[in-house]
């Protein structure tokens, strides 16, 4: 061997070592995601136990032998602040158990739904103990909001922020120092704690002169890392207990991976914690995922129809958009087409932003086109559908992003339009976040799948029992001819081409290996349209058969297709690869039409009324006034006296409002049976059926998650 042979063979060695590497590196990633999952698995089966010997209580679960669910001595007084003050008829699944938990003084760990009513856990708390209530929340825009709906109940809530003028904060210190004023509950962010001295030591006072009542940590997975929204400023929350350990923590999240649960508890210092654990099913949502086209006018004109057939009377929505640019062209052509839109992102200041938040909040704007930073400080219940023009970059992040949708618990759509086209562009934003790949590929998973119910893979991603999706999904509702097609053929041809992209020291995109395909091989891949092409390079990519690889550009970071550690054993017939593909769809058993019911007549009255009061009560969100649920429930019994009106919303709401909502109803009355005399219109109520729920094609069950 002469010297350049040897220099060429090393190189060729290295070249493989690398190679090796890179694969060792992936079965590392693998193994450590597998040791993870074995984990949450472990725990899945002692659930699963566990409610198989019939200790669960509702559709919550609660770690902890005590029974949270018995009689207390607070339990008339909790039951008169829940419907007087905060207008709410009957808990939903482990609320009162909570609370109960909460009022005896226990440090609790509050997993639940986003939307599932995890303020009352601590709201309620606050009113039934004397002293203050201390809740550390992470955004300006949450505190607000919920300040703002406290007082609209009559509770005296406080914030202190970056935001408080001098005199509030005068008057807030003087409520922790000396126990002057009313003060009920305090928001504060998480930076008060971590940055003031001055904060914290009035606090400490307020302490020890025993007016601390609890410690609520709203939004509690911020304290992981392993969380979607990680604040540095939430890892020194610890101090709270170490300095007020007779004070119970509370710690609220609607996330609920182990490992995050794992990592707050201790960053908390609440080893001895009560666990309460709700599905992280939302039985409302609709989940569906539609073929996007590759023409984005197309894409829009379907959206535009989709929110104008479904949703004519202007009720509210999200879009999410993957880029800023993308947010404005969707808001500005759907206006086009006569829907009132707008656009939300990053790059807008601070104001704008905003004020865009509040047309929305209040329902004066129909849908907000936003960016991932259109995210937790959305508080409004009743957002009807929240579409996704892009692919979320987890499935976590989707679960929270769809999850917007339907917090009052009436029935609402989650629609991704999804195209594979699309993977390589979220693929280059997140390869280099921890486990970033991993996990696009499970919402790529998620979409394309055409068998498998949309729910089940929430269930099997949150390590949850799997429960009946009762048809509240696309792949549920509607039977499709699903194709399985054996395409190992394709693959090997895919990877002979890939080998030679190699040799030559040349990369290539998806797209290029798609018209290469196409060019060279369309004898091979003629049965497959362009997109199913996509899907299954898509496919092979999360089978590990192929494998993406990143350059950054001056501009932006490609991504490449190259072999996946898994090729060899395709070459060698040892692995099988398939992809789905649907055939024509069949309605079964579910109207085909598409057409929400319209709100009844009192309804729309109503609603009108609840945006008047809200504007005459200082601007307080309409949905403050009255719920939708609140409404429905009233356009159903009509009530006639404030007493009757009391036990639907509650003395508070009643002595505000009530005259003006039984005005509404009587007038309402009268409009429709003008002629029939005050016997006759009873009787004519007494008839009134109760409109049932149905959310486009579907009859939904309402709020199974009840308690009696
Ligand atoms: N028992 C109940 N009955 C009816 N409505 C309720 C009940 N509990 C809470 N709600 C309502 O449900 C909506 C969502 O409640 P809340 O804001 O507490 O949700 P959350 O669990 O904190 O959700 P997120 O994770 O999105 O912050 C609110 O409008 C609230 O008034
Ligand atoms: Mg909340």
């Amino acid at each position: 061997m002469n010297s350049e042979e040897v220099l060429e063979e090393l190189l060729n060695v290295e070249l493989q070592i690398n190679e090796v590497q890179a694969e060792i590196n992936v079965l590392l990633e693998r193994q450590d995601n597998l040791y993870q999952r074995k984990s949450e698995l472990q725990s899945l089966l002692e659930l699963c136990k566990e409610t198989e010997d019939s200790v669960s209580q509702g559709t919550g679960t609660s770690t902890n032998s005590e029974n949270w669910s018995g009689s207390f001595k607070w339990d008339s007084e909790a039951d008169d602040i829940k419907l007087n003050i905060f207008g709410i008829s009957s808990y939903r699944a482990n609320q009162r158990e909570i609370v109960n938990a909460v009022m005896s003084g226990r440090d609790v760990l509050v997993i639940m739904a986003a939307g599932g009513g995890k303020s009352l856990c601590y709201q309620l708390p606050a009113l039934l103990y004397d002293g203050i209530a201390l809740v550390v929340s992470p955004l300006l825009s949450l505190i607000q909001d919920q300040v703002m709906g406290l007082a609209a109940l009559g509770i005296s809530a406080s914030m202190l922020t970056s935001a408080t003028s001098k005199e509030d904060e005068k008057f807030i210190y003087k409520n922790l120092e000396k126990g002057e004023g009313s003060m009920k509950i305090l928001y504060v962010t998480p930076e008060k704690i971590s940055k003031s001295k001055r904060f914290m030591s009035k606090l400490e006072k307020c302490y020890h002169a025993g007016r601390l009542s609890l410690i609520a940590i709203d939004e509690a997975h911020c304290c992981s890392q392993w969380g979607h929204d990680f604040r540095p400023d939430y890892k020194n929350l610890g101090i709270l207990k170490t300095q007020f350990p007779n004070a119970p923590v509370i710690a609220l999240t609607a996330t609920a991976t182990q490992r995050v649960q794992n990592d707050l508890v201790e960053m908390l210092r609440i080893p001895k914690y009560v666990k309460f654990v709700s599905t992280v099913n939302r039985p409302n949502l609709f989940y569906m995922v539609r073929e996007k086209s590759s023409v984005s006018k197309v894409v829009i004109d379907q959206i535009a129809e989709f929110i104008q057939e479904s949703y004519p009377n202007n009720e509210s929505g999200i879009i999410y958009c993957f880029s800023r640019k993308e947010c404005e062209q969707v808001a500005k052509e759907l206006r086009v087409r006569g829907i009132s839109a707008d656009h939300y992102h990053a790059d807008m200041d601070s104001v704008a932003r905003e004020k865009v938040h509040m047309r929305w909040s209040n329902s004066r704007l129909q849908v907000i086109v936003g960016t991932v930073a259109f995210g937790m400080g959305i508080n409004k219940p009743d957002v009807r559908f929240v579409i996704h023009h892009s692919l979320s970059k987890s499935m976590e992040t989707y679960y929270q992003e769809s999850g917007r949708a339907g917090r009052d618990g009436l029935p609402s759509e989650c629609l991704l339009y999804y195209r594979p086209g699309d993977v390589p562009r979220q693929s280059s934003m997140v390869f280099y976040e921890n486990s970033g790949l991993e996990n696009l590929y499970g919402i790529v998973q998620y979409c394309q799948s055409r068998r498998q119910c949309r729910r089940s893979v929430f269930f099997r991603h949150f390590a949850e029992p799997l429960k009946d999706c009762n048809g509240m999904c696309d792949l549920c509702a509607v039977a499709s001819e699903v194709k399985e097609v054996d395409v190992c053929s394709h693959a090997r041809v895919i990877i002979s081409m890939l080998q030679d992209v190699q040799k030559s020291n040349q990369k290539m995109t998806m797209l290029q290996l798609v018209d290469k395909l196409k060019a060279k091989h369309n004898d091979l891949v003629s049965d497959l349209r362009k997109e199913e092409i996509e899907q299954l390079i898509v496919q092979l990519l999360l089978d590990r058969v192929l494998k993406e690889e990143f350059q950054h550009t001056a501009y932006a970071t490609n991504a490449y297709v190259s072999i996946g550690p898994l090729a060899r054993q395709v070459l060698q017939g040892k692995k099988v690869v398939k992809i789905e593909i649907s055939g024509k769809q069949k309605v079964t058993g579910v109207k085909s039409t598409r057409k929400s019911a319209a709100p009844s007549g009192l309804e729309c009255k109503l609603d009108k009324l609840r945006k008047e009061l809200a504007s005459m009560d200082g601007g307080i969100f309409p949905h403050s006034v009255l719920s939708t649920q609140q409404i429905s429930v009233l356009s159903a019994q009509k009530p006639t006296s404030l007493d009757q009106l009391e036990t639907m919303i509650g003395k508070v709401k009643a002595e505000k409002y009530g005259d003006r909502i039984l005005e509404e109803i009587d007038k309402w009355s009268i409009g429709q049976n003008p002629n029939a005399s005050e016997e006759e219109q009873e009787e004519d109520e007494n008839r009134t059926p109760k409109r049932p729920k149905t959310i486009n094609t579907h009859v939904v069950i309402e709020s199974s998650d009840e308690e009696a």
